[in-house]
């Protein structure tokens, strides 16, 4: 049973979205009796957002299938600014041109994800320069600016370390936290939105902006941030060794997409089955039992359903037969060392330990034992557990061979001879 009665919580919770929520049951409840609107805020740092903010449009996209009303906000306003957040400098200034033109990129993706419209429960795009670049400095700080204690924005984490290792944070930056608030207020005032959504970096942002619609009068207001993600080896969501991991189809093919997620650790594709694919959760719930010995499909399956929902099911479709083909010419092509097998041998039957020493992938059949404990061998590029299994005729490929690997470098072709 889950700890909450709306869809929508219920749907967060238990695909693993929740880190904190300022007020649970209030928020619950909330979103039980009515259609709610809430947003999330994206700066337009570069044109694209990569892997890690899939989260937050997730988030965004659950909300609008539980009937709800989702705001992307873009920051045309505080891209001015830069979010000083956990964030160790300062970031460049962007002149007015780049963030139209990344605004105008990073727009792009969205609409993969949500449905946008006039309607009730149509999403919304919003750019919070409407608002933010007209501001009158005098009339800003007597209305808004008098409600801040400078004394508690100094406490927020989120700028705390900055200010603990001395290192300078501007007066610039410092007003980060002072205008997105006046962003919820003013969401709130223009469109009834109740709830900001975030990573967990933007939780001082956000109560802040919680504790502004108190002062100015406006009905309760709420925070839900999502956990920051790292993969198992602790590596950010979204950074891959060829760089940052792009939504925007220009700046990544859906191929470099889909293997991004081909790649996913074993340990964490349970985990991102939930939180990047819409899978129901019983059938998430049986691809992760698959998980011991059909893992490399199950990743497969997780890369195709996440490049389908971004480039479309045809690209990903194409991108995952893309990637049998140049696995299968990879095992075809001769540059492989091979090692020939005689037929007479593998039609009775090799055992997988002896077939790793005679490959030479270990000096013993304690060695090999090990390795396939490890969770290193593969046959066929499917990982193999059972130790004792028995390697046959019925193990050569269409191409003619057997191929036989040891972790992610080490392949051998066996030939029938
Ligand atoms: N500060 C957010 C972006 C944002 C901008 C404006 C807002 O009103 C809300 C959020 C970030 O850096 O990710």
């Amino acid at each position: 049973m889950s700890r909450f009665k709306s869809d929508f919580l219920r749907t967060l919770d238990e695909r693993g979205f929740i880190h904190q929520i300022s007020d649970e049951a209030g928020l619950d409840e909330l979103f039980a009796k009515e259609t709610v609107t809430a947003y999330i805020g994206f700066d337009p740092t570069a044109p694209s957002l990569h892997a890690g903010g899939l989260i937050q449009i997730m988030m965004l996209h659950w909300m609008q299938q539980t009937g709800h009303r989702p705001i992307s906000l873009m920051g045309g306003g505080t891209g001015m600014v830069g979010d000083p957040s956990f964030k160790d400098d300062a970031r460049q200034l962007m002149t007015i041109d780049t963030i139209e033109s990344n605004i105008a990129s990073i727009k792009r993706v969205f609409a993969n994800y949500l449905s946008y419209g006039e309607g009730a429960k149509d999403a919304m795009m919003i750019n919070n320069g409407d608002w933010l670049r007209d501001i009158n400095y005098l009339e800003f700080l007597r209305d808004v600016g008098r409600h801040f204690s400078v004394n508690r924005m100094l406490s927020f984490d989120s700028v705390k370390t900055r200010l603990d290792r001395e290192q300078s944070l501007s007066f610039l930056e410092f007003n980060y936290m002072i205008l997105q608030a006046y962003d919820f207020v003013e969401l709130n005032k223009r469109y009834g939105c109740r709830l900001q959504m975030g990573g967990s970096d933007q939780w001082g942002n956000i109560v802040n902006g919680i504790d502004l619609g108190h002062r100015m009068g406006t009905p309760q207001l709420y925070a839900l941030t999502s956990p920051l993600l790292t993969t198992a080896s602790g590596a950010k969501m979204g950074k891959s060794l060829n760089g940052a991991v792009w939504l925007n189809p220009d700046m990544l093919s859906a191929y470099d997409f889909w293997q991004y997620w081909r790649n996913t650790e074993d340990a964490d594709v349970s985990r991102f089955l939930k939180l990047y694919t819409t899978l129901p959760m019983d059938e998430i719930a049986r691809l992760s039992a698959l998980a011991g010995s059909e893992i490399n499909e199950v990743k497969k399956i997780l890369a195709t359903e996440v490049t389908a929902m971004l480039h479309g099911r045809e690209n990903a479709e194409q991108a995952a037969e893309t990637a049998r083909k140049t696995f299968e010419e990879g095992a075809l092509a001769d540059n492989l060392p091979s090692i020939d097998v005689a037929k007479s041998e593998l039609e009775a039957g090799i055992g997988l330990l002896a077939l790793i020493v005679k490959a030479g992938l270990a000096a013993s059949n304690g060695e090999a034992r090990r390795h396939v404990q490890g969770g290193a061998v593969r046959i066929n590029d499917v990982a193999i557990s059972d130790e004792r299994k028995i390697i046959g005729s019925g193990e050569v490929t269409a191409d003619g061979v057997i191929k036989l690997s040891l972790g992610k470098k080490k392949h051998i072709l066996v030939r029938p001879a």
